[in-house]
C-alpha cells in the first residue's frame, strides 16, 4: 500500500505534500467561519468588518480547496499512470508460465479498472480523510472552548453513529470485494469470447456461452445489488443519528439559552459546527471502507509490478555468430507434470532438422526451451559449446531466431507494421519487396488497394493461412535471423503453399539453421535429421530413409498420419 501512496517520483512527492498542506489551510479557513457567525449574531464585532472577514474566509477556503484538488489530482494521475505502465510492462517481461494461469481480459481489467479505484482513493479519499481528521480535531478544540456540555452531546452522538456504521462498513467492504472480483472475471470471460468467436460459431457454442454468460452476469449483479443495498442504509442511519443529536442539542441548548448560561450565537455556532462535522465523519467512514477495498486492488497490482523478469541472463550475443546449440540431459516439467526426460542433441549452423512424434509427446516444449520461454529443470543448453543459454540475454538470443507458428500472432496494424515489428532499424522499400518476393507474397500484397499498408485485421483475418505463414517467413528474412523454427507452420497449408515455403527455405536458407515440427511428408523429406519424440524421450533419430527402414514405429506413425500416401 505504501508504494502506491508514497510516490517514487520527486515531483509527485512534492505535489502530494503541497496538496495536503493546502487542504489543511482550506480546513482552517472553513473552521473559522462559524466562529465569525457567532460573533456576528451576538454583535460582538462591527457588522461590516465581520461580513468582509467572512467573505474572505469563504474565498480563501474555495481557493485553497481548488489548489489542493489540482495538486492532488495531478499526483494521483501520475501515480496511476506509473502503476499502469509498470504493471503492464512487467507482465510483458515476466515468465509466460505466470500469464498462462490468467485470462488476458482479466489482466487488462485489473490494470485499467482496478487502478481507477486506486486513483479515486489517492485523489479523493486520502486528501479528504487527512483534512477531515484535522477538521474534527480543531473543531473539538473550538467546541470545548465554546461549551463543554454541548460538546459532550455532540461527541456522544458521533460515537453512536460510529457504533452503527462500523459493522455496516465491514459488510459493505465484503460485497465490494466480491463485486469487483466478479466484474474482473466477467471482463476476462467476455474478452475470451470475442477472441474465440469462430470457435463458438463453428461448434454451436452459442447456447452454452449464453448460459455461462448469463450465470456470470447474475453473479455480478447479485454482488453489485448487495453492495448497493448495504450502502443505501448508511445515509438514513446518519440522518437518524443526526436528528437524535439535533433533538438533544435543541432541548439542552434551548434550556441553557433560557437559563441565560448560553447565547443564541453560541448555540447557532454549535449547530453549524455539528453540520460541518458530518462530512468529515462520513469521509473517515469512507476512508476505512475504501482503504480495505483499495488495499486488495493494490496488492494485485503490486504483485504484477513486483513480478520477476524472465531474463536471468546478461551476456549479450548480438555479435556472436550462431554455431551450435546443444541440449545436454535436459529434463522439464510443467508444475509436477514431467514432460521431457534426458533429452540430448546438438544442432549445428546450417542444419535442417525436424521433430516429429505423437501429439503431446513434448515437441513444442523442446522448442519452448530453445526460445527460452521456459527454463530446463535438469541439464543445460549450451550455446556455441560454451555458454549456458540461461546466462545469455534473452533479447539478444531471440534476435537470432525467427519463429513461424501455425497460429499467426499478429498485431492488428498493417502488413508493413507486422513485417517490421521488432526490427532494430526499418528496412527500405526495396529490402521489403525482396523479402516478400522470396516468399512469393509480393504479388498478393500488391493486389491489395493499399499494398503493404493494408490493415491485416485481428489475428491477420484478412490474410489466408498460406499468406500468413509466408508473411512470418518474410519477417524472418528481414530480421536476418540465424535460426528459423517452423512450429507446425506447414501442417495446415495446401501442398502448393507448402512447396512455396519449402522452396524458399531451400533457396534462401541454405546457410541457416532450420527446425521444423511437422508431420508433413514433403517437409520431413527435406530435412537432414529427424528426431522422433515419444513420451518426452528422443525415441530414435536419423534421416527419413534410415528411420523408415530401421524404426518400425516411425513408419507406423507416418502411415497413420498420411493414410494411403506412399512413404
Ligand atoms: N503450458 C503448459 N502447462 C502444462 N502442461 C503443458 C503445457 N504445455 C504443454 N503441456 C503438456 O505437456 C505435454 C507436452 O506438450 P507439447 O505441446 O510439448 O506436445 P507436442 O508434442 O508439441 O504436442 P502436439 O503435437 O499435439 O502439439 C502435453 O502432455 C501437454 O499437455
Amino acid at each position: 500500500m505504501k508504494e502506491i501512496i508514497i510516490p517514487k517520483n520527486l515531483k509527485l512527492k512534492l505535489f502530494l505534500c503541497l496538496g495536503v498542506i493546502f487542504s489543511i489551510f482550506a480546513s482552517v479557513a472553513y473552521l473559522l467561519i462559524p466562529q465569525g457567525l457567532e460573533q456576528l449574531i451576538d454583535h460582538k464585532v462591527i457588522v461590516i468588518k465581520m461580513i468582509v472577514k467572512l467573505g474572505l474566509l469563504f474565498v480563501t477556503n474555495l481557493l485553497f480547496n481548488f489548489i489542493s484538488s489540482f495538486l492532488l489530482l495531478t499526483y494521483a494521475e501520475g501515480q496511476i499512470r506509473e502503476s499502469r505502465y509498470d504493471s503492464a510492462l512487467k507482465l510483458l517481461k515476466t515468465d509466460v508460465s505466470f500469464l498462462e494461469t490468467s485470462l488476458s481480459g482479466e489482466l487488462s481489467s485489473r490494470i485499467i479498472n482496478d487502478t481507477e479505484v486506486v486513483r479515486q482513493f489517492l485523489s479523493e479519499v486520502i486528501p479528504s480523510a487527512i483534512s477531515s481528521v484535522i477538521l474534527i480535531f480543531l473543531t473539538f478544540i473550538v467546541l470545548l472552548r465554546l461549551d463543554i456540555g454541548l460538546s459532550i452531546c455532540i461527541f456522544c452522538g458521533l460515537l453512536l453513529m460510529v457504533a452503527f456504521l462500523t459493522p455496516l462498513s465491514a459488510v459493505s467492504r465484503k460485497y465490494a470485494k466480491k463485486k469487483q472480483s466478479h466484474l474482473n472475471s466477467l471482463s476476462g470471460y467476455l474478452t475470451e469470447i470475442f477472441q474465440s468467436i469462430n470457435l463458438i460459431k463453428l461448434n454451436q457454442g452459442y447456447n452454452k456461452i449464453k448460459k455461462q454468460y448469463n450465470q456470470k452476469l447474475l453473479n455480478t449483479s447479485e454482488s453489485s445489488f448487495k453492495y448497493s443495498l448495504v450502502d443505501s442504509f448508511i445515509g438514513p442511519i446518519v440522518y437518524v443519528v443526526l436528528f437524535i443529536v439535533l433533538g438533544f442539542i435543541f432541548a439542552y441548548g434551548g434550556y441553557r439559552v433560557s437559563e441565560g448560561s448560553l447565547t443564541v450565537g453560541t448555540l447557532i455556532a454549535f449547530l453549524i459546527y455539528l453540520f460541518q462535522l458530518l462530512t468529515p465523519f462520513s469521509n473517515i467512514g469512507q476512508f476505512a471502507n475504501q482503504f480495505a477495498k483499495t488495499k486488495q486492488y493494490v496488492s494485485v497490482i503490486s504483485s504484477y509490478r513486483n513480478l520477476p523478469d524472465e531474463d536471468e541472463g546478461s551476456i549479450d550475443v548480438d555479435n556472436n555468430e550462431f554455431l551450435s546449440l546443444e541440449f545436454k540431459n535436459i529434463g522439464f516439467s510443467y508444475g509436477d507434470h514431467d514432460v521431457l526426460h534426458n533429452i540430448n542433441f546438438k544442432i549445428n549452423k546450417g542444419d535442417k532438422l525436424a521433430f516429429i512424434g505423437p501429439s503431446g509427446s513434448g515437441k513444442t516444449t523442446i522448442i519452448n526451451l530453445i526460445l527460452k520461454l521456459y527454463k530446463p529443470i535438469h541439464g543445460k543448453i549450451l550455446f556455441n559449446e560454451q555458454q549456458n543459454l540461461r546466462t545469455i540475454s534473452t533479447d539478444s538470443w531471440r534476435k537470432k531466431i525467427s519463429f513461424i507458428a501455425q497460429d499467426f500472432e499478429s498485431l492488428s496494424g498493417t502488413i508493413y507494421e507486422n513485417l517490421t515489428f521488432g526490427l532494430d532499424s526499418l528496412p527500405n522499400d526495396e529490402t521489403i519487396k525482396e523479402a516478400l518476393r522470396k516468399v512469393n507474397l509480393l504479388e498478393d500484397i500488391e493486389k491489395f488497394e493499399q499494398g503493404w499498408h493494408t490493415l491485416v485485421g485481428e489475428k491477420g483475418s484478412k490474410l489466408s493461412g498460406g499468406q500468413k505463414q509466408r508473411l512470418q517467413l518474410a519477417r524472418g528474412f528481414l530480421k536476418e535471423a540465424d535460426i528459423f523454427i517452423f512450429d507446425e507452420a506447414t501442417s495446415n497449408l495446401d501442398s502448393i503453399s507448402e512447396s512455396i515455403v519449402l522452396s524458399s527455405v531451400e533457396r534462401y536458407l541454405s546457410e541457416k539453421t532450420v527446425i521444423f515440427i511437422t508431420h508433413r511428408l514433403a517437409t520431413i523429406k527435406n530435412v537432414d535429421k529427424i528426431f522422433f519424440i515419444e513420451d518426452g524421450y528422443i525415441a530414435e533419430k536419423g534421416t527419413h530413409e534410415y528411420l523408415l527402414s530401421h524404426y518400425q514405429k516411425y513408419k507406423l506413425y507416418l502411415s497413420k498420419q498420411l493414410g494411403n500416401t506412399r512413404l
